[in-house]
């Protein structure tokens, strides 16, 4: 069976017609003034998914966390949780949490402390209440640093104090705005992983707004990728890089290449493009646009290949071109190639071996080439 990319889990429900969303934006919309923050969004979460809010900053992402968890009011629409409408329920009555990139700990308190803090202002017994401290100490990996404060503690450590008072209530949804900002690159990966497990082993729903696409294509079960208050596409991560909807998809995440040109041939076969850049794009890609529109075609670094030899086939998706530029990244390699219309094209190869027979240099000249399937139409 082919699919895209490999499949982390089984977990799919919004494939699942009649799944239940837990969390749905209802045609909301969020105005400061007359400035529109978030713009008529419809939007369903499932029980259990990690889902990522992904989108450059301003785009509205923090705005409609902060209206699930009742911090600001939406001037129209509505947010389902659960089969609740949320309007008019305070934050604190909502059973949702939220996770703050400063994380917010008390400095004067302990570790265990600041997780009870909630505990306690809901005036839980006191066994339970030990318990619950003990459990979440248990399960964020901070046992041994109980009785520190946090400023005796690392940035990692701070993140999980955070992480585990928001989760010691036991909300139905914890949002996360930004939460591995704070750590080093390193950590941050670690963490992500972490995060991970213990969302799935709590069983519960995450919703994290991130600007990190790779954050977000790591952690996330979906990605809702955002621009100027709207969605653009809702999809699992591999689904948003092999098959963006959109132009602005295809250049948000990850590197792209994209050809513009008029379409040649058209209809139930593949689609033929000549491109601006002085060749012809043949792809198997769906969509059948018109004979003579212009259409664009999105291909990733790493689908093109760079050969000395012309490929079998170099009347369709091959160009000749010069290396321009090696940019050696440890395991894989970049390569910048300039067509002769000078557009420059990047290509990518893994550094699976060491050591490489008679390898590419600056000047050479070269081919490069791609299958028929290795990117997108774009109409837009
Ligand atoms: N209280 C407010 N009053 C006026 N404008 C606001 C208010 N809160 C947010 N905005 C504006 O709404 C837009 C969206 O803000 P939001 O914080 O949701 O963006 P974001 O996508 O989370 O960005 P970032 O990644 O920078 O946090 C921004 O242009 C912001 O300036």
């Amino acid at each position: 069976m082919k699919s895209l990319g490999n499949i982390r889990r089984t977990f799919a429900p919004w494939t699942d017609p009649s799944a239940k969303p837990f969390i749905a934006f209802k045609n909301v919309t969020k105005r400061f003034g007359d400035f529109t923050a978030v713009n008529d969004l419809s939007l369903n979460i499932y029980h259990r998914e990690f889902f990522a809010l992904l989108g450059a900053s301003g785009c509205g992402k923090s705005t409609l966390l902060r209206m699930l968890a009742g911090f600001e009011q939406p001037t129209s629409g509505e947010i389902v949780l659960d089969g609740t409408d949320l309007a008019g329920t305070p934050p604190y009555r909502r059973p949702v949490n939220m996770m703050f990139q400063s994380y917010a700990l008390f400095p004067h308190m302990t570790v265990e402390k600041n997780i009870a803090f909630g505990l306690k202002q809901d005036g839980m017994p006191k066994d339970e209440m030990a318990e619950r401290v003990a459990q979440m100490l248990k399960l964020a990996k901070l046992e041994q640093f109980a009785s520190r404060k946090p400023n005796q503690l690392s940035g990692g450590q701070r993140q999980r104090v955070a992480l585990a008072r928001s989760l010691a209530k036991r909300p139905k949804v914890l949002l996360l705005d930004e939460p591995l900002g704070a750590l080093d690159k390193k950590l941050r990966e670690e963490t992500q992983f972490e995060l991970m497990d213990l969302q799935q082993s709590l069983g519960l729903t995450f919703v994290v707004v991130t600007h990190d696409q790779e954050e977000a294509m790591t952690i996330a079960d979906r990605i809702a990728v955002m621009s100027h208050g709207k969605v653009v596409q809702v999809a699992t991560p591999a689904e948003i890089y092999e098959a963006p909807n959109s132009r602005f998809v295809a250049d948000f995440i990850g590197d792209v290449n994209i050809f513009d040109g008029k379409v040649t041939t058209s209809g139930s076969g593949p689609t033929e493009i000549a491109v601006d850049s002085g060749f012809t794009i043949r792809t198997a890609a769906a969509g059948s646009p018109a004979i003579g529109s212009t259409a664009g075609f999105a291909i990733r670094p790493e689908k093109i290949r760079v050969s000395r030899a012309a490929p079998a086939n170099a009347s369709v998706n091959a160009a000749k071109g010069e290396i321009w530029d090696i940019g050696y990244l440890g395991d894989m390699t970049v390569f910048h190639i300039k067509l002769p219309s000078g557009k420059f094209v990047r290509a990518s190869s893994l550094n699976a071996q060491r050591f490489v027979e008679d390898p590419f240099t600056y000047d050479q000249d070269v081919w490069v080439s791609f299958d028929e399937d290795g990117g997108v139409l774009l109409k837009d």
